[in-house]
């Protein structure tokens, strides 16, 4: 029997790295665009600040998916665009019943949540936070401090990622906008559009084994 070899990962604070990780993949500002909500800011930051990364993730996937773990870490870079934080791009989970933790290593910020019937939560995430994104909750990270916001993630590892949930809604429903008092207020996204019942009724009957991952 060729078991899967257990192994141990270095979480390197200072990089926001995770040493041994089998992938690793950046976002630069670029992948973001339609995203936030002042395109003429997004636009100018492009041009005057360059195509700089803004978030990266090392992760450990395993070889085998059904029944097993991705983990890794998350770094993102502290800014705004206009008065918007900084934010990753948010995703359903493919198989929508796949939960998720994150972990609170280094900054401060929130994730983001949505519900596919349109409720919205946040939950304040510091160092030592452990953040629970329950089944069918869409997701998304955004770095409210300073400085860089890094946090462990680890996740079923047949949940994959829906991008296109958060497109077809036109956006997530709340923004997370500077306050004007060096904190963070949420403002809604006019953009925004409900999704309809069906829409709500398929991912709650969707079984994993008809998603293709
Ligand atoms: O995949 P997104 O929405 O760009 O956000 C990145 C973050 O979410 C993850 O996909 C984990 O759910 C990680 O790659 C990272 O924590
Ligand atoms: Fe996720």
């Amino acid at each position: 029997m060729k078991w899967v070899e257990p192994i141990s990962c270095q979480v390197d604070l200072q990089q926001g790295l995770m040493h041994n990780a089998s992938g690793h993949y950046q976002k630069r500002l670029s992948d973001l665009a339609g995203l936030y909500a002042d395109d003429a800011a997004f636009k100018a930051e492009l041009s005057h600040g360059g195509d700089r990364v803004v978030y990266e993730v090392t992760e450990w996937r395993p070889p085998a998916r059904s029944g097993d773990m991705i983990f890794g870490l998350t770094r993102m870079s502290p800014g705004k665009i206009g008065e918007e934080f900084y934010l990753t791009r948010g995703h359903i989970h493919a198989v929508a019943d796949r939960p998720e933790i994150y972990y609170g290593q280094r900054g401060e910020g929130l994730m983001l949540l949505e519900s596919p019937d349109g409720e919205t939560r946040i939950v304040e995430i510091n160092a030592q936070t452990v953040c629970y994104v329950p089944p069918y909750w869409i997701h998304r990270s955004v770095n409210t401090g300073s400085d860089e916001f890094v946090m462990l993630f680890s996740y079923p590892a047949d949940a994959g990622q829906d991008y296109d949930i958060i497109a077809h809604s036109g956006g997530m429903r709340r923004r997370i906008m500077a306050d004007g008092t060096g904190g963070w207020k949420q403002v809604d996204n006019a953009a925004w559009q409900a999704r309809s019942a069906q829409t709500v009724a398929k991912l709650l009957d969707q079984q994993s084994a008809g998603v293709t991952l």
